[in-house]
Parts: C-alpha cells; structure tokens; sequence
C-alpha cells in the first residue's frame, strides 16, 4: 500500500509477467492493476479492485490497512478490476458496491454479484465518507458501456480506471512523463480506447473541466501532472488529418516488399509522411498504434492461392474493429498469373466513407516501367493526401 496522502492509497499491483492482454494486445512489460483506498471520517471506500490470481495479496493488503470497507465503488464491470468483489464482500459483509446501472447489470451476470449488494448511481450523485465526497461521473463507452469516474471533491482527485490507463510497470507510484510511458499510454489508447474516440473526446473534455490536481487511472502511474496526459489523448483523439500513409505488406520473395519499399520512398521525396512495416513483423500492438493517425493505408501483398495473404486480411479487420480515422486505401502487389488481390481485403474492410484508389499490381518481379508506373501511383496518392488535408 502506497500513500498518496493521508486519506487516499495506492493499492495497485504489478503483473510483470503477463504477455498478452484480453488475448489480443501484446504487452512490452506486463501491466498493473490498480486499486485505491479512500478514508472518510466515517466510511471507507475501495475504488475498483483487482485481477482474481492476485487475490492474496490484495487482500492482505486490504486489511492490513486496518479499516473497515463501506464502500466497494465499480467504475468498470471488467473482470480486471471486479473480480475480487465477491471476495471482499465475503470480508465485509456490510459493504455496498457503487456502480452505474449497466455497471451493475454486468456485475450480476459475470460475478454472480448479489442485487442486495448493489446501489446504482447516477451522473454527479455524491456519497459522503464523512469530510471526504466520492462524486460520479457517467463516461460510458470508454470502454466498455458501463465506464464511471470518480472524483474525490475535497481532494481533487479524478479515479478515471481504463480511460487514460497504460500498461506500464517502471514506476513507483507516479508517472514520469518518459517516452516509455507515451510509448506504453499510447498502445493502450490505440488497442483499448481509438474504437470510441468520439466518447473520449467528449469525457476527455469533462476531465479538462475537472481540472484534478490528479489522474488516478486503474493500470499504469499515477498522473500528478494530468496536462502530459491530456494533451497526449487531444493529439490522439484529433479529428485532424495528418496526412500519414502507411504501407502495410507481406512478401514471400521479395516482390512486394521491393514495391513497399519504392513507394516509400517515392512517397517520402513527394514530402508525404509515409511508413512501411512488414506485417510478419509487427504484432497487433504495434500495428494499432501505427493506424492511430494513418490517414491513408496501403496494402501490400503477393497472390497466395488466388487471393492476398492471410494476414492483409486480417488487418483489414483489425482496422474495422479499431476504427482509426483512416480516408482511403489501395493496395499494390505482386501476381504470377492471376487471383483478386482486393476483394478478400474489400470484405473485410468496414470503415464509415473510407475511399478506395485504384490498385497497383504487377506480375512477377518489378521491371523498370514498373518503376515509372509506381512513381504515378505515388503522385496520386500524394494528390489524395493534399486533398484531404485542404478539405
Ligand atoms: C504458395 C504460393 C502460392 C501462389 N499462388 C498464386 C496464385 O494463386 N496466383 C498467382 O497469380 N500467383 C501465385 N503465386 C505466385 C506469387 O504471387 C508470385 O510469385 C509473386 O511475384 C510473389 O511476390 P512476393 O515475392 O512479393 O511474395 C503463388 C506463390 C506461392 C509461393
């Protein structure tokens, strides 16, 4: 247990091992899982709980604060931060978990968790701890539809659990401002918040408005500077276009890749922000962050048994389920004798008035008027780009 002052405490717990995270998000250096203990002058309040293979040491520490538990506040039904709740209440049996309505519809359908336990609480209710007063914020959708803040009013303190998380494990207790942690925030926000950018964009400005002299999130360091993370979710959230293309490309023998690599540079002397990445080489993860300001994506693949390998496809969905804020993509490649590279892609592809450019195929390796040929794609796609950002 860590103090933060002399009425809120750190009860988080570092997962270092951990490789993967909800079976998609590949962890550089596992993650914490936060939980915080508020002291009333009357009551006491848990805020958010902990991952269940950690149980005996959270609850040690838990009691080794020495106090009784009121109040078990919810902000976020996920098993991450809930599933030690039965196991508290088995503690203290008096306890009344503080949840919003869809908070506690998840936490009866996942937990088992009792109705009689359960009050639901609305936008801005306050529960007073005596001198201290827990206030509640809606903020649902970041990320799952049950999402609260906590404020703690006389303290200042915003408790936001996932919304402004990371996974991150190098800190004491409060964030650094280090390029890892934007590295690591910046993950987060691609994998876990970009597919509700609009709902972190409206609760980042209820944030901006609270103006907390902290940021409490449920993984990763304390923000006793909240401005490093603010701004970091302004830029991420932006409506703006940058003007980023990303080449995203497989290749067996070396056709594609000499294409990715061409166009890259032809992207790069047309002044245009561009970055390839071998998809065998970059995980889900990186992959995420990458998309996060890609106004533009380009496919890259050979024909694999009459379509593009299995992984363009597999980004291609990927980006239907991250949403980022990309405007069009095309694809360029490499054929033998025939199959659609495209369609595969196409179907997978379901991002709101995303526009298609016409393809860039080639068959076998590249010749040199398929160089020249490539220089034209790139100056149409340069052209795309100048168009989208003067729009
Ligand atoms: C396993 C395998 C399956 C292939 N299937 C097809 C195919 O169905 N249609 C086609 O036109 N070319 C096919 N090809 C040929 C490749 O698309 C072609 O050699 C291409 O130039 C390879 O480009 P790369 O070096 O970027 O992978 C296949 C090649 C391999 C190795």
């Amino acid at each position: 247990m860590k103090k933060i002052n002399d009425s809120v405490f750190f009860l988080g717990i570092a997962d270092r091992e951990r490789k993967l995270f909800d079976q998609l998000v590949p962890l550089r250096e596992g993650t914490t899982y936060n939980s915080y203990l508020v002291k009333g002058g009357e009551k006491n309040a848990l805020i958010d709980t902990m991952y269940a293979p950690f149980a005996k040491e959270y609850l040690d520490d838990v009691k080794s604060a020495g106090v009784k538990i009121d109040y078990i506040v919810s902000n976020h039904a996920e098993q991450d931060h809930s599933s030690l709740i039965p196991a508290l209440l088995e503690i203290y049996h008096d306890a009344v978990v503080l949840c919003s309505l869809k908070g506690a519809e998840n936490l009866k359908n996942m937990l088992n968790v009792d109705s009689s336990k359960i009050r639901v609480v609305s936008d801005n209710e306050e529960v007073s701890l005596g001198g201290k007063t827990l206030r509640f914020y809606m903020t649902a959708f970041v990320h799952w539809p049950d999402t609260m803040f906590t404020y703690l009013v006389e303290d200042n303190l915003l408790f936001t659990c996932d919304f402004f998380g990371a996974h991150y494990t190098s800190f004491d207790l409060y964030a650094d401002n280090s390029p890892a942690l934007e590295l690591a925030a910046k993950s987060y926000y691609a994998e876990i918040m970009m597919p509700f950018a609009s709902f972190c964009r409206k609760h980042l400005a209820l944030a901006r408005k609270i103006n907390p002299a902290m940021v409490l999130p449920s993984h990763g360091a304390v923000y006793k500077d909240p401005k490093f993370i603010f701004e970091l979710y302004e830029k991420w959230t932006s409506t703006e276009v940058s003007g980023k293309v990303l080449i995203c490309y497989v290749s067996m023998y070396g056709n594609t890749k000499i294409l990715a690599e061409r166009l890259l540079n032809s992207l790069s002397k047309l002044g245009i922000s561009a970055k390839a990445v071998d998809l065998m080489e970059t995980d889900e993860g990186e992959l995420a962050e990458e998309l996060i300001d890609a106004t533009g994506v380009v496919f890259g693949s050979s024909c694999i048994l009459s379509g593009p390998h299995p992984r363009l496809v597999y980004c291609a969905y990927l980006m239907s389920i991250l949403k980022p804020k990309t405007k069009f993509y095309t694809l360029i490649g490499s054929i033998g004798w025939g199959g659609n590279l495209i369609a595969p892609i196409e179907a997978n592809l379901k991002l709101p008035s995303i526009e298609k450019l016409d393809p860039f195929v080639i068959k076998g390796c590249p010749k040199p008027q398929d160089f020249e040929a490539l220089e034209a794609f790139a100056r149409a796609i340069a052209d795309k780009v100048a168009e989208l950002k003067s729009a």
